[in-house]
């Protein structure tokens, strides 16, 4: 026996979840799929909880240096963190979100199953029930949101049974810790790797992050990573570039800060390092290999990615994919766009005869180290290679021109702006320092208007906010 739907999304992430109550609103027999828990990713083990527990590292940060602000009670050195405290205060937020993703899906009318689904054939699914049935399912239109995990490590040799529970994390597990690691060693600097290396310092952790590549956030403009390396460093952190573990082991010593020993190999040779804990965060890889895609003829990458046309679509017409589960960039804010495309292709017709697509979307991002590490648009590198004639100018200033930081004693790091000559355009804005996002965002807006660069000099800001400096950044502009 099978059931038949209009529309079933597998996997509850941030565009799977407000398409699934799209369908049902639409008054579409729907069904929403979810092997774990619904809200995905980004609510459970991504940004909600990881935010949460930062905003306790920024705390910690400011309460150490309460003396730089006058305030002299306690002791920077008399600052402790209670681990316990700052996990339960994420599980409580994160449970407060989940739950309220729950009542919406169902207060939509949505059937929720909860189990794992694969494909049988073209638009046919088998789930296997968190209960322990079997259902199969047959629809009009399939769409995977079933996003990515962390990768495992590749390194000879390394087992992760052979260490005690706890001693090797992940981004999801790392959140669970009830302790403060003495010393937390972690293997990628890319965007996971930054957050966490940055706020287990902040919480008390010796931090060392093993980097392969030449650079910390391999994307960005190499100033900018030059910018955040010394952030780190002056926050403590000890940052190993062009370096990766050979080996990872469990020592067996009595004392717990040198349970973890790792070899790594870089620039000046072998060395052998030690931790009390290690954090993988070099990369995530798609949920795509229990999927069965093959079955129903579709399509992936190399790396195991959705192949999808402009409007979402897959190899196989009745199969779209969002989120992650189709390819970088992993936001959000993506999957939550790639919802809004489906919806008005797929359900809105009526108010949007020209369909709507992926291409060039103005996408932003924010890394909330502290200070913020905000992007949208073209790197000066890319915008260099994709318009190779155009005459491409560059504006940069350093974060201690902008009063608001200065009055708030928080001037670490730079803006850039990348502009084109001819048109005035703005390609690209970057901003690490002190709420890089929302100073992002207000370029951002000015991008999606086509305003010139010349719009935000000219603009009256208030005094004194952080968009000022949006005043005088184009006095550096060659
Ligand atoms: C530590 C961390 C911090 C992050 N911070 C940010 C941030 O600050 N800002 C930001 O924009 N992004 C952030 N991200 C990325 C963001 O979380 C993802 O881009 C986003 O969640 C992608 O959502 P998605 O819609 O692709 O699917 P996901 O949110 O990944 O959801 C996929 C769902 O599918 C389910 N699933 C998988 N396989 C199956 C199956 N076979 N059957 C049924 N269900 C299945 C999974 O259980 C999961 O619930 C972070 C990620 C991590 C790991
Ligand atoms: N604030 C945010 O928006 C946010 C936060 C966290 C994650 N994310 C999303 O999740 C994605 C995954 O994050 P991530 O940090 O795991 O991946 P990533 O791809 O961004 O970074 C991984 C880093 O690990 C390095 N690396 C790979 N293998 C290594 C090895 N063997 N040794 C040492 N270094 C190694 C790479 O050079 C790379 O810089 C991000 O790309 C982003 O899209 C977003």
């Amino acid at each position: 026996m099978s059931t038949h739907y209009d529309a079933v999304v597998i996997g509850s992430g941030q565009g799977g979840t407000p398409l699934s109550m799209a369908f049902a609103q639409a008054k579409k027999k729907t069904a929403l799929i979810e092997s774990t828990h619904l809200g995905g990713c980004c609510v459970n083990e991504g940004c909600t909880p990881t935010k949460t527990m930062i905003a306790s590292g920024r705390v910690a940060y400011l309460t150490r240096r309460g003396p730089d602000y006058g305030v002299l009670n306690p002791k920077p050195e008399d600052v402790r963190v209670n681990m316990e405290k700052v996990r339960q205060r994420k599980r409580d937020i994160v449970d407060t979100f989940r739950s309220g993703s729950e009542r919406r899906v169902r207060g939509a009318g949505v059937d929720v199953i909860m189990g794992s689904a694969s494909f049988e054939y073209n638009a046919t699914l088998k789930v296997k029930c968190n209960d322990g049935a079997e259902k199969t399912i047959t629809a009009d239109q399939i769409f995977i949101c079933a996003g990515e995990r962390p990768a495992s490590p590749r390194i000879d040799g390394f087992n992760a049974k052979s260490f005690p529970p706890g001693v090797v994390l992940d981004s999801t597990s790392v959140q669970e810790l009830g302790i403060i690691p003495s010393h937390l060693i972690v293997v990628g600097g890319g965007y996971i790797g930054l957050e966490f290396g940055q706020l287990f310092r902040r919480l008390g952790a010796e931090v060392t992050i093993i980097q392969r590549n030449g650079q910390l956030l391999p994307r960005e403009d190499a100033e900018v990573a030059e910018a955040m390396l010394k952030i780190l460093e002056e926050d403590g952190i000890k940052v190993l570039l062009k370096t990766s573990p050979s080996s990872v082991l469990y020592t067996g010593d009595k004392d717990p800060g040198k349970a973890v020993s790792v070899s790594t190999s870089g620039p000046s040779g072998t060395s052998e390092l030690k931790g009390s804990h290690i954090l993988f965060a070099a990369g995530r890889t798609p949920n795509t290999d229990t999927l069965n895609l093959e079955a129903a003829g579709i399509k992936t990458t190399s790396r195991g990615h959705i192949v999808v046309d402009q409007k979402l679509q897959s190899s196989n017409p009745r199969v779209w994919a969002l989120g992650d589960i189709k390819g970088p960039p992993a936001f959000t804010h993506v999957s939550y766009d790639d919802f809004r495309i489906l919806r008005a292709n797929l359900l809105e017709k009526d108010s949007h005869p020209t369909a709507l697509t992926t291409v060039d979307r103005i996408l932003p991002y924010v890394v909330y180290t502290d200070p913020q590490l905000a992007h949208v648009g073209l790197h000066e590198h890319e915008a260099r290679a994709k318009f190779p004639n155009a005459e491409i100018q560059v504006a940069t200033m350093p974060m201690t021109y902008v009063a608001r930081a200065l009055e708030t004693d928080e001037t670490r790091g730079m803006m850039k702006a990348v502009i084109d000559a001819d048109t005035q355009k703005i390609l690209g804005f970057t901003c690490l320092g002190l709420e890089g996002g929302e100073i992002m965002s207000v370029v951002q807006m000015a991008m999606i208007a086509g305003s010139k660069w010349t719009a935000l000099r000219d603009a009256v800001w208030a005094h004194p906010s952080l968009a000022e400096s949006l005043n005088n950044i184009w006095g550096m502009l060659k």
